[in-house]
């Protein structure tokens, strides 16, 4: 089987238009503009090309960015104090702290301390907690990013089996969840997981969020299976950095029946959830009708 190619960066782009056009009517109805403010903490070059994407397509799709970057030594007490700041002002619908945080920071702290309304990346203890129970909260952007592109493909996911590998806050435990919601089977695999290939064999959808560049081959992969890559990997090859995903594509595209692309897979759909995070997050906090399909 050739598998079909899962085009996240047409989708992504598809989700981005429908959030312009209802950002568009809010302004033109409501006079709202929604704001998203994204606090990036230090000089790490990976998430300083992260934190500029998402600052450039929040302006493209009408809302205002506004960008925070503090000194790498910046003490817990004045970024919870910027928070605070955020949280507080009328103007910012959506904030999001780019992980990870310098070692000095208490991560979970840091991010308790985001009102839950406003945590469009949905790691806030509250909205893992409403997930958890089936209740409406704000889902995590990657998993939300993986789950609008499973659903397009398949209809239902009811009945089919999920495996996920790797029981990260941000995106493996979320994914499961998600999964879950849709009525997948769902087994959530690690680094303590016996026979992982054996696991993985038995999926009909596998979601990969490991780190571990090309680390599962396509003999792993149950002919006809949907494979989601969510890994980003930057690797060394022939002299070029190439970035790859946690699957080894050339080998599992021949078994699989779909499969997204690292690049232009499941990276530019978080950004366009993010997008789609601040505009629920904007609708909720006014009480205006939520926008349609851009939720779980
Ligand atoms: N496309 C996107 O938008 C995004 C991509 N990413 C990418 O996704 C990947 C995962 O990110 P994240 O969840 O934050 O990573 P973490 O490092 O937090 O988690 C990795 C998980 O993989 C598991 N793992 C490690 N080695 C193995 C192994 N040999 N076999 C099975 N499982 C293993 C770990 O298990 P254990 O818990 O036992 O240690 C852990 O649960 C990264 O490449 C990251 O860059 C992340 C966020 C967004
Ligand atoms: N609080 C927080 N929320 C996050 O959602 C978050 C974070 N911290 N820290 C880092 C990870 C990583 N992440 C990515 C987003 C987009 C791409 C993306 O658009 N990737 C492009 C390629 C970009 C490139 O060339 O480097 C693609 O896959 O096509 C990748 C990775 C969000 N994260």
């Amino acid at each position: 089987m050739v598998a079909q190619v899962i085009d996240g960066k047409a989708f992504a782009a598809k989700v981005r238009a429908q959030v312009a056009d209802q950002v568009a009517k809010l302004k033109e109805e409501n006079g709202i503009t929604p704001g998203l403010a994204v606090v990036l903490v230090g000089e790490d070059p990976a998430s300083q090309v992260y934190v500029r994407s998402k600052g450039k397509m929040t302006v493209e799709v009408g809302m205002n960015s506004y960008e925070h970057k503090l000194d790498a030594d910046t003490s817990e007490a004045d970024l919870l104090a910027l928070i605070e700041k955020l949280n507080n002002d009328p103007a910012v619908h959506g904030i999001l702290v780019q992980l990870p945080l310098p070692k000095h920071l208490n991560e979970d702290l840091v991010i308790n301390s985001i009102d839950p309304a406003k945590d469009v990346d949905g790691f806030h203890i509250s909205n893992v907690g409403l997930l958890g129970t089936g209740q409406k909260s704000m889902v995590p952007c990657t998993p939300l990013g993986c789950l609008m592109m499973l659903r397009d493909h398949h209809g239902s996911l009811s009945g089919m089996d999920a495996v996920v590998i790797g029981r990260s806050n941000i995106v493996g435990k979320p994914m499961a969840q998600l999964l879950l919601g849709d009525s997948c089977t769902v087994t959530i695999a690690h680094s303590r997981t016996k026979d992982l290939p054996d696991v993985v064999r038995r999926a009909d959808i596998v979601v990969a969020a490991v780190g571990r560049p090309e680390m599962v081959p396509g003999d792993w992969i149950k002919e006809g299976a949907t494979v989601i890559d969510v890994g980003i990997n930057r690797i060394e090859r022939d002299g070029k950095t190439k970035l790859v995903g946690d699957v080894d594509y050339a080998s599992a595209a021949e078994r699989a029946g779909a499969i997204t692309p690292v690049p232009g897979g499941v990276g530019p759909m978080t950004i366009a959830c993010l997008l789609a995070n601040t505009l629920t997050a904007c609708c909720r906090s006014n009480g205006l009708p939520e926008p349609e399909g851009l939720t779980a």
